[in-house]
Parts: structure tokens; sequence; C-alpha cells
């Protein structure tokens, strides 16, 4: 297998899911949500160099939440003012130079070992690759501003050719560095976007509608649920400490 850097995001404020603190550090059935985040990679691609990006406000804070669970080997690097400073703070923050790079959200903890490793291997071959799974709602594209009666034009988009795209999403990492030397731009919204924009192919591999990405307070209680449901079929640890923030 490639060597394997993980950049794991989580440098957000977590404003959607509001809380007290942000919400990778949200405790989610006993455990911060960040540490299921590390471990679930750390499980999945044993030897891959982990690198955590954090608020730099939250770091000391993440370093005595860390100690005080079994939190897989990381490092810590300070974040940015969007998700594509945190990731190129990241990558500037890796120590071993590594053949695959992937970018995963702090807040993605139930990704299972055998998807990560789908992606990872499909990036191996096609240089960058990504998990999405089909759209199961129906879409529709709004144009323009509403009419005198308020009603907002739109029309149906054709949802067969849609996907919704998750992470981990990995590169080669000459692909991601090359990618990444570029300036922010507000479509950048994941990594396979800036990738693309640097002139790469995105190769799209089978994600899972249980990696859930944590935005709302409501998917708290549905990954909540998830855990359970894994914990009573003996597919998760047991937690160790049910201690709330
Ligand atoms: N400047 C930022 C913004 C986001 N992220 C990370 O990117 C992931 C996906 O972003 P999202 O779910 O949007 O998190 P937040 O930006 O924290 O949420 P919100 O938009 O509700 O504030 C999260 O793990 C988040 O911590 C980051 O590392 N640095
Ligand atoms: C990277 C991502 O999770 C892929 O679905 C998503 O684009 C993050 O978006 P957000 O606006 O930062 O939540």
């Amino acid at each position: 297998m490639e060597s394997t850097g993980i950049i794991i995001v989580a440098g957000g404020s977590g404003r959607r899911a509001g809380g007290a603190r942000p919400k990778q550090f949200a405790f989610l059935a006993g455990m911060p949500v960040l540490a299921r985040t590390i471990n679930n990679f750390a499980a999945a691609m044993p030897g891959a160099e982990i690198v955590a990006v954090l608020p730099e406000q939250h770091i000391e804070f993440w370093n005595n939440l860390a100690a005080r669970f079994d939190v897989a080997a990381h490092t810590v690097a300070a974040g940015g003012a969007e998700r594509f400073d945190s990731v190129r703070n990241g990558l500037a923050a890796l120590t071993t130079d590594p053949e695959l790079i992937a970018v995963q959200d702090g807040v993605r903890p139930l990704g299972t070992a055998e998807m990560i490793r789908r992606v990872a291997a499909a990036a191996a071959r096609h240089g960058a690759a990504v998990p999405v799974v089909e759209a199961v709602d129906s879409f529709r594209e709004t144009e323009g501003e509403p009419d005198a009666e308020g009603v907002v034009p739109s029309r149906i988009v054709d949802r067969r050719r849609l996907r919704i795209v998750q992470t981990p999403q990995f590169f080669r990492a000459e692909v991601l560095r090359r990618a990444y030397e570029t300036e922010y731009r507000a479509e950048f919204t994941d990594d396979a976007s800036v990738v693309e924009a640097a002139g790469y192919r995105v190769c799209l591999a089978e994600g899972e509608r249980g990696n859930l990405k944590l935005t709302t307070p409501e998917d708290f209680t549905v990954a909540e649920a998830l855990i359970a449901a894994r914990e009573e079929a003996g597919e998760e640890r047991a937690t160790t400490d049910a201690e709330h923030l």
C-alpha cells in the first residue's frame, strides 16, 4: 500500500450546529466527534500520518480533551478562515512525504474502513478520487428573484445525473499539492473542485449513505442511532467515557 498522509480538517466554527463549542469537539455517543474521526482513519489506514487542523484558539482545549480519551497518534495544525485555507495549512504541516494524501472532514466520523480503502485505491490508480452516493430527493434549480406573488421561478433537475459528494477525498500527493498552489475561489467547496480547476480528472468511487457529515443538531441524533445500531451488531468498540461537555 502507498504511504499515506491524512489531513483531518476541523478548523470550522460549526455555526449551523450551534452549541458552546464547535461541533467537532461535541460528544457523540460518549466520545468527541473528532476523536472518533481520527480513530476511524487510524484503524482503516495503519501507519498513515495524521494531521488534525483546528481553530487556533481551540488547540489547547483539544489537547486537554484528547488526553482524556484513547485517541490515535496525530499532530495538530492551526486552521484558516476557509476550509481551503485549513487544507493548505494541513498540507504544510505534513512531516513525511506520502505518496497519497486524503482530506477528511473532522465532522464525518462514520465512514467504514472498507469505503476509505476503496477511495484510496481509486486515487492510487487514477490520481484523484472522491466517494459519492446517488441523490434520493428531487432537486429544483432556482432562477432569479421571486415574482410579484412571491413565487421563486425554478425548474426540475435530472437527478439521475447528480451525485452527492463526501469525504475522504484522496489524491496522489503531487496532484493535491499542485492544485492548492492556486488562490481561493468561492466555488471551492471541496478538494475535488480545487483539483479539477487545476486540470485534473476526478474519479467517482462508491460512498456510503451512513457516511454522514454532522452539520445540524438533527445529524447528531441520526449519527447516535447509527452508532447504537452498529454497536448492537458488534461493529463498534464500546466507548469508555460517557461524560458530556
Ligand atoms: N475554515 C474552516 C471551515 C471548515 N473546516 C472544516 O471543514 C469541515 C466541513 O465544514 P462544515 O461542516 O461546513 O463545518 P463548519 O464550517 O464548522 O460549519 P458551519 O458552516 O455550520 O459553520 C468541518 O470538519 C470543518 O471543521 C475547516 O477546517 N476550516
Ligand atoms: C467537503 C464536503 O463535505 C463534501 O461534501 C462539503 O463540500 C463541505 O461543505 P461545507 O459547506 O464545508 O459543509
